[in-house]
């Protein structure tokens, strides 16, 4: 039975790893250790099979007794421990969460439901550096994979609703401390049916520009207001989230540099939303030909087992097409699904996915799956 060493597992993504793979029974599969960089000797946690204590995540030595380490520890984490692990000679697995290996040579981007064939062949070469996307990435290629893997799209636009979750956990209390301030700020006028809305209107806007407003985490009001902004300024014009879209997604893919095969020119811009853990998109494609409309709810709705094609019609889409509706579920629904006034060519289409799920955990477990299954 292989030696699964697990980093970060008390963390938000690897909690809901964990969760998942209890679920799906995978601790029966292997020999969990579990690391922690804050409590080493402390009692391990029990998903159904016993470990023994906690060791220490920066301990080469104790890594070094892994098959395989899966790690939700963070960049920071995998920039500081992953170099002298390999270093030191191990020749394991390493299962990422973090996105600082992503763009690395050696390193596959992983979500198998779309490309299990780079997996296979990099595994089939000796890889051993497995990491999962960038959440927005690999939505939207589990809810438009059934075009991208039939290399069907000439270009693509991805303008973003990302949620909170998405900047941590703070982040997503910060957005329901930011809700509940909003309305005490108002709860008397709310209560009074006789009230002005514009007195309201007037009274939240202030709250939202009061220092006193929390903002620590965020910088700014999320709740009642947005932010067009995700991730580090790369100094073009573009955050560092919307370059991921480019380039992860081709890595996905296997096209673009080093893979032979033309990139897929892929751009948007991100926004954070008040959402909790659910990030919508609305894209754009530009399809390579002009293909009916029924042909390409027929390519989404068979590409893999989670993605769920929404008829584009007002009540099933306000009912299905939501984080409301997504949260917590593996499902990938995809709609408003339509040819634009630019031509047949032309595709408009609305997913959303939880980022905890496939967004995070999921890729990773099913990646252990592969490992352990090879
Ligand atoms: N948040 C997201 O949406 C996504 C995150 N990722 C990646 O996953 C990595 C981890 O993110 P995330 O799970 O949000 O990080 P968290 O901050 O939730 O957890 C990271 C680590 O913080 C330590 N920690 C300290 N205090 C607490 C506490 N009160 N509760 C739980 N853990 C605590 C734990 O380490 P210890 O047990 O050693 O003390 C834990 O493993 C990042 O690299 C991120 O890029 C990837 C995709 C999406
Ligand atoms: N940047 C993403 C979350 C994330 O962790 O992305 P990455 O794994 O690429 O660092 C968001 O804010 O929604």
């Amino acid at each position: 039975m292989k030696r699964v060493g697990l980093v970060g597992w008390r963390g938000m993504v690897g909690s809901v790893l964990m969760q998942r793979m209890r679920e799906e029974n995978d601790f029966a599969l292997i020999e969990p250790v579990f690391f922690t960089t804050s409590n080493p000797g402390g009692k391990a946690p029990n998903f159904g099979k016993e470990a023994p204590a906690l060791k220490d995540a920066k301990s080469i030595d104790e890594l070094k007794a892994m098959d395989i380490v899966i790690t939700c520890q963070g960049g920071d984490y995998t920039s500081e421990v992953y170099p002298k692990l390999r270093a030191a000679g191990w020749a394991g697995h390493w299962i990422d969460a973090a996105s600082t290996l992503r763009m690395e040579k050696q390193a596959v981007i992983i979500l198998d439901p779309v490309n299990m064939n780079v997996i296979k062949d990099s595994l089939a070469k000796g890889g051993r550096d497995w990491v999962g996307g960038n959440c927005t990435v690999s939505l939207m290629l589990m809810a438009l994979g059934g075009l991208f893997q039939r290399d069907l799209v000439e270009w693509a636009t991805s303008m973003t609703y990302q949620a909170a979750s998405g900047a941590g956990a703070q982040n997503m209390r910060e957005l329901l401390s930011q809700m509940g301030e909003l309305n005490r700020s108002v709860k008397e006028l709310l209560d009074d049916p006789a009230s002005a809305i514009l007195d309201i209107d007037r009274e939240v806007a202030g709250t939202m520009r009061d220092d006193a407003f929390p903002a620590s985490n965020f910088g700014v009001p999320l709740a009642g207001s947005l932010i067009p902004w995700i991730d580090k300024d790369l100094g073009n014009g573009q955050s560092k989230e919307e370059w991921k879209g480019g380039v992860e997604t081709n890595k996905i893919l296997g096209r673009g540099d080093g893979f032979g095969t033309p990139a897929v020119p892929i751009d948007g811009l991100c926004v954070r939303i008040g959402a909790m853990r659910c990030h919508s998109q609305a894209l754009t494609l530009k399809l390579r030909k002009d293909i009916p409309i029924d042909e390409i709810e027929g390519l989404l709705a068979t590409a893999n087992d989670w993605v769920k094609v929404v008829p584009n019609q007002r009540d099933i889409t306000m009912r299905d097409l939501t984080p409301t509706a997504v949260t917590g579920t593996l499902t990938v629904p995809v709609g408003r699904l339509r040819k634009l006034a630019m031509g047949g060519e032309y595709l408009s289409a609305f997913t959303v996915g939880d980022q905890l799920l496939w967004g995070a955990a999921e890729p990773l477990r099913r990646m252990l799956r592969v490992l352990l299954e090879d």
